[in-house]
């Protein structure tokens, strides 16, 4: 099989002339984003823990009568450090170690709000479509052993931690659900979000394991900003992006796993254009590497049974309401992206653009109430005429 590439921004910068780089970059990614100076401990920790560490700014103009609303988010993509036939408590010790190095180069970026993959604790394993050993990576989002360690890791850095888990709902008969959990910079749980959209595409067998969410669209008042979280497919939902910024949500966060031959194209679109429609910074992160799994699974394809899903493609990377963003994260390593961020770019945007003035809702929801209606008859003007075939 071929080698993965290493990045996009790798490949521009290795190919394309440098007269001509920083117009392309223009054309591709908005504004370029201000490279951060991040310290020398951090860069050689990150160096010696072997991952990627890169930090960009996004700028805001001053404004007289509010000050600057600096935040300083933290995006860690990862593979899982151990074979997915590993005891379970011992992967998710190992996952543990690996973010608590990982989390600890961004306190040393002085990283305020920090944010993980799509259920980093485990292996993307709802794609064999068994239920054990898999169900048994589920915990409470209340006391459960990840929320505590987070809950630690929050207290020591005074940082907001958003952790994506699969949730086991022990008040409700021990149900499941995709859910992320949001701890206070004080160590206090803040609340949790529930997965609102389930694929049901290729792979991605995640209805066999849980529902669609019922919390609704939760926005997060912190210390550092108002935050939410959309995961993963319920990036491809605009209305969902949309009700997150209609709650406030100054940052979306999207912790995903999405694999190449599936989603690639539309990574870069989709989150970029949420920032873009809503007046906001959007956060979208992907893990990274191939899973294997010892019992082979089919597609219900008719093609042959298989052991991996296919590749995570990373590539994480932060997107600002005036559409530039900072190049992704690697395709092939673990990751951490610092962005740095005035939360007062949001209004000034909104002032400029004026989607939410401009938005028309009141004629959505009336139509949409409309269209959602069992006998619903679509607005189409019919031309009459005989069909004519075309030569
Ligand atoms: N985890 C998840 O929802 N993946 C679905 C694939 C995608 O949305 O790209």
């Amino acid at each position: 099989m071929a080698a993965e590439l290493e990045s996009l921004e790798s490949c521009l910068e290795r190919h394309i002339p440098p007269g001509e780089l920083a117009e392309v970059k223009r054309i591709l990614y908005g504004g370029e984003a201000r490279k951060l100076d991040l310290p020398t401990a951090a860069v050689s920790a990150a160096q010696e823990k072997d991952f990627e560490l890169q930090g960009y700014g996004f700028e805001a103009a001053p404004e007289q009568l509010r000050r600057p609303r600096i935040v300083r988010v933290g995006l860690i993509q990862n593979k899982i450090p151990l074979p997915t036939d590993t005891a379970v408590a011992v992967q998710v010790a190992a996952l543990h170690r690996r973010i608590e190095d990982m989390v600890g180069v961004a306190a040393m970026c002085g990283v305020n709000i920090v944010c993980f993959q799509e259920a980093w604790t485990m292996p993307f394993a709802f794609c064999t479509r068994e239920k054990l050993p898999w169900t048994e990576f589920a915990e409470s989002a209340e006391d459960g052993p990840t929320t505590k360690f987070c809950q630690e890791l929050a207290k020591k850095y005074n940082m907001v931690v958003v952790s994506p888990i699969l949730e086991r709902d022990e008040l409700h008969g021990g149900i499941l659900w995709n859910t992320a959990v949001v701890i206070s910079n004080s160590g206090a749980l803040l609340g949790k979000s529930r997965k609102n959209h389930i694929p049901r595409v290729g792979d991605f067998n995640e209805s066999t394991y849980y529902m669609e969410g019922n919390t609704g669209h939760a926005v997060f008042q912190t210390q550092f900003g108002t935050i939410a979280v959309n995961i993963c497919y319920g990036r491809h939902h605009p209305l969902n992006w949309l009700m997150y910024s209609m709650n406030g949500a100054e940052i979306i966060f999207n912790p995903s796993a999405t694999i190449g031959t599936l989603s690639e194209a539309l990574w870069p679109i989709e989150a970029r254009n949420a920032a873009i429609a809503n007046h906001c910074f959007t956060c979208p992160i992907n893990r990274v590497g191939t899973e294997y799994y010892k019992n082979a699974f089919t597609s219900g394809d008719g093609g042959k049974a298989h052991h991996e899903l296919g590749h995570f493609y990373g590539s994480s990377y932060v997107a600002a309401p005036d559409g530039s963003r900072t190049p992704g994260l690697s395709r092939t390593q673990d990751g951490l992206l610092v962005a740095e961020m005035d939360l007062n770019l949001c209004r000034q945007v909104s002032d400029k653009w004026n989607f939410k003035m401009t938005g028309r809702y009141e004629m959505y929801a009336e139509k949409l109430a409309e269209a959602i209606q069992p006998f619903f008859i679509p607005n189409i003007i019919k031309d009459q005429g005989l069909y004519q075939v075309p030569h």
